[in-house]
């Protein structure tokens, strides 16, 4: 019989000019201080190794297939190699080496659905930067769920959830300008997310009965309608569904009193209604364990909560909690995959 995890976790390279690499780096040299999960990077061998030479870090790397990596990563860090060399200077992003970073995720998911891997991690990536190389997509999330489409297929709805032991948030609307947030939010989208984080809690985190609560959009939850309509026109409705469905759902919730530690321990997600609402909450009080996961692909990713910060990029004082707590959700959350 195998154990959890007897296949890798996958981490993808991200921006090379990020933090991305010192991060991976830094991680493997933690590896034991902390009991990391058994992890692979999708990047440049010669890339890492010229990072950690510039910090005086010694880190042993090896290009290797993935089935090779568990058995390699106590001595090493274990590297499957991109096509493309990449010399990327850090705290410089450049467009140059979008083909790397695309690469490198389509790579990682490919390895995933075959089973050669457990689950993905993704590094950092700076959407300007790939959107100037004709990216199309508004970032991991929605291109992780166009990579997960069946062939002819619609992909599926993919969630983005901010988690930490703390709280978990959900932004029902993204990557949107905040003018738009109104327009997109419908009854229909707020239904659909809750399910699939009802569904999600329950079968990949283990909550028997997932608690929801949803924010209001306007201050006060509308104010019985004079701050605002959506609350009760889109948001209560949604609500109403969840609740005949038999979904535990509560709301909608003025969002400015939800996120205090009494108030967060009536739920196990809370539904914002768009990004700052949900994101501000969590990086003010888990910034360091924040874990971005994606609700809703038929594979586990987890990724950290930052980006790329590139005003510190090489300087050797970024923190890799982030990222060494996304490797250790994704260990949870992808338990039991023993491979092909
Ligand atoms: N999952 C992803 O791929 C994400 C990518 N981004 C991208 O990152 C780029 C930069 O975004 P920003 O808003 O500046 O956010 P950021 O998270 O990169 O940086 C915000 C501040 O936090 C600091 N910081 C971030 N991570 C840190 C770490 N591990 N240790 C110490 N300090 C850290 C930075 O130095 C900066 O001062 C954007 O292009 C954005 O698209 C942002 C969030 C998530
Ligand atoms: N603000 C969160 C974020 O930008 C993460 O986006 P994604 O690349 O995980 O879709």
């Amino acid at each position: 019989m195998t154990g959890p995890c007897e296949v890798p976790l996958l981490l993808t390279q991200g921006d090379p000019g990020g933090i991305g690499p010192e991060l991976t780096l830094s991680a493997w040299l933690k590896r034991n201080e902390v009991s990391l999960p058994p992890f692979a990077v999708v990047s440049d061998p010669d890339h890492l190794g010229r990072v950690a030479q510039s910090q005086g870090w010694d880190v042993p790397i090896a290009s290797v297939e993935p089935a090779e990596a568990r058995s390699v990563f106590d001595r090493a860090l274990p590297v499957i190699p991109l096509k493309a060399a990449v010399s990327a200077i850090p705290g410089k992003p450049d467009p140059a080496y979008a083909h790397s970073v695309i690469e490198s995720i389509e790579t990682a998911v490919q390895l995933v659905r075959d089973g050669r891997a457990a689950a993905l991690v993704t590094n950092p990536i700076a959407k300007h930067v790939l959107y100037e190389a004709g990216f199309r997509h508004p970032g991991h999330t929605e291109f992780l769920a166009a990579l997960a489409a069946e062939p002819g297929g619609p992909p599926p709805h993919p969630v983005m959830m901010l988690w930490s032991e703390e709280l978990a948030v959900v932004p029902v609307t993204v990557h949107i300008p905040l003018s738009s947030v109104p327009a997109a939010l419908t009854p229909e989208l707020i239904v659909l997310t809750a399910r699939i984080v009802a569904r999600e809690l329950k079968d990949r985190f283990g909550i028997p009965h997932p608690r929801l609560a949803l924010a209001g959009l306007n201050p006060h939850a509308g104010e019985n309608g004079a701050m605002g309509s959506e609350d009760s026109t889109i948001i209560a409705p949604a609500i109403e569904t969840l609740r005949a469905e038999g979904i535990d759902a509560s709301g909608p919730l003025p969002a400015d009193t939800m996120f205090h530690p009494r108030a967060r321990r009536r739920y196990d997600a809370a539904l914002a209604m768009y990004h700052d609402q949900a994101l501000i909450p969590i990086k003010t009080i888990a910034f360091d364990e924040g874990v971005n996961v994606t609700l809703g692909l038929p594979f586990v990713r987890t990724s950290p909560d930052h980006g790329t910060a590139f005003d510190i990029a090489g300087k050797g004082i970024a923190r890799p909690d982030s990222l060494m707590a996304a490797l250790r959700l994704a260990a949870r959350l992808g338990a039991g995959h023993a491979g092909p």
